[in-house]
């Protein structure tokens, strides 16, 4: 693909990410003016938003199976498209099932974006997944950009249907940039990918997709739950003012910003995503215990900008990226299925927390360490079952630092062969000690740890001294010329 095509393809993608990050937020920020222009109470409003998680359940699983087999650019229309007749409905329905249809339909579009998505940038190749960190960063920007412009709206005294048109005229944009350009050929990194997981075995893939599918969920519920409860925690348990609780979740939404960078970073530099899996989950618990056992409020405040940094910096992106490599040819379904785990994540944490937070709000938090440590040990297992091999760039790292001594240790051997070879000409022996090449063959054998290996090491080792061979022949030939 042509680098101008590709820039266009990836920068329409984002941008449909931005202004998913407005339509997120964008019911609970305008919950007041909904609930007049639809003549119900607050509660009814809120109602209507969990339309969104029904509709992201629903589709995720069917969406993206069929993204697989019709090709991602229909889908990111029916994203596109669904979006647009969300944005533009909401203003125009008058009662409440027409707005929870809608609702629906936004989850509808989520899931569609998603499947038609995630899997192009993979599919695009070349920097190991770290673009599909970035679409949390447009997500964000999303959601950092829509709050201000609707307090802008408000004292400006304008109507609040216009950050609704805005974004609609945006995904419009969105629309006409994509149309010319042709999306990647489906899987086409798929072969490369393959050769790479060709061989895990069948049991090691089921396990593997349990735990990625597991780790959707705990990824989600941790950021879910913290962002939640965390301004109500500080100020109820540890006493904090209203302000200092609030610009708790702001740190956060730095440290998630500053993540995405470094986590983007990391994978372009070839990073092992189970690397950075293991890490951030362990940096996220590690920053929940401290907020868990201080009430400093210096301490609290770190905790709060580490914790967004690792546990919302692109780290569920990073955990989908690899179940996108393991089951390359399915990316679409993998997407589906890894995001439905989300999205019951988004739907049963408000519900266990509430319950929880019956007994205090210092459990609910204490239940956000259980989901960090579920998610640090699903991110070892998740190592463990593939094994360190499975990174190219990081088995060629290897691979360069065996050579090294190998090399070393071969010129040490080529030594010895040279006196070998001093003493058989001063002895008048042949060269050629067909006996000892079979002793050494014979070694190798007894001493090689794997069988299978057995006959390459021992073609490597004729080869070794066929060219011993050589080089004393050579060695002898000068002697007998300088004497
Ligand atoms: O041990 C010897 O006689 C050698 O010369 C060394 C060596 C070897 O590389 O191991 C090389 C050539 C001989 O045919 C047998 C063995």
């Amino acid at each position: 693909m042509e680098s101008d095509k590709r820039k266009r393809l990836a920068f329409g993608l984002y941008l449909n990410y931005f202004v998913h990050g407005i339509g997120l937020i964008i019911l609970a920020q305008n919950m007041q003016e909904l609930g007049k222009l639809w003549g119900q109470p607050l509660a009814v409003v809120s109602y209507v938003i969990s339309g969104v998680g029904i509709g992201r359940l629903a589709a995720y699983l069917l969406l993206g199976s069929l993204a697989d087999r019709y090709g991602r650019k229909s889908f990111v229309y029916i994203g596109i498209g669904s979006y647009f007749v969300f944005f533009i409905g909401m203003l125009l329905v008058r009662d409440v099932t027409a707005a929870y249809v809608l609702a629906i339909l936004a989850g509808i579009a989520n899931s569609a974006l998603d499947s038609g998505t995630y899997p192009v940038f993979l599919e695009m190749g070349k920097n190991n997944g770290a673009s599909n960190i970035l679409i949390k960063a447009f997500m964000s920007a999303g959601e950092f950009i829509l709050p201000l412009g609707v307090s802008f709206i408000e004292v400006n005294n304008q109507w609040f249907g216009w950050s609704f048109i805005i974004a609609a005229m945006i995904l419009v944009l969105n629309a006409i940039i994509l149309l010319p350009v042709k999306f990647p050929e489906k899987n086409l990194a798929q072969e490369a990918e393959q050769q790479l997981f060709a061989h895990i075995l069948a049991w090691r893939r089921k396990s593997l997709a349990v735990l990625l599918s597991f780790y959707g969920y705990s990824s989600m519920a941790l950021m879910i739950l913290y962002t939640q409860w965390i301004s109500l925690y500080a100020e109820q348990q540890l006493h904090f003012s209203n302000l200092q609780a609030h610009l708790l979740l702001s740190l956060y939404s730095v440290g998630s910003i500053t993540g995405v960078i470094i986590v983007f970073l990391l994978l372009r530099k070839k990073v092992a995503e189970t690397t950075l899996l293991i890490s951030l989950n362990a940096l996220s618990l590690i920053s929940l215990l401290v907020i868990n056992l201080t009430s400093s409020s210096l301490l609290v405040s770190i905790a709060s900008l580490i914790f967004g940094m690792s546990a919302a910096g692109g780290i569920m992106q990073t955990g989908l990226n690899l179940f996108l490599k393991l089951f390359s040819k399915h990316k679409g379904l993998v997407t589906g299925v890894f995001f439905t785990f989300g999205s019951l994540a988004s739907f049963s944490i408000p519900l266990i927390t509430g319950w929880l937070s019956k007994v205090s709000i210092r459990t609910v938090v204490e239940f956000d360490i259980v989901i960090a440590l579920m998610g640090l040990l699903f991110s070892i297992g998740i190592r463990i079952v593939l094994g360190s091999e499975m990174n190219l760039a990081q088995a060629r790292k290897r691979i360069k630092l065996i050579d090294y001594l190998v090399v070393h240790l071969l010129e040490y051997r080529f030594k010895q062969v040279k006196t070998v070879g001093r003493i058989k000409f001063l002895n008048q022996q042949m060269i050629l000690d067909e006996k000892q090449e079979q002793v050494v063959l014979n070694r190798i054998s007894v001493q090689s740890s794997n069988k299978e290996l057995t006959p390459y090491l021992q073609d490597v080792y004729r080869h070794i001294m066929k060219n011993s061979r050589t080089y004393e022949a050579e060695d002898v030939k000068k002697k007998k010329l300088t004497k």
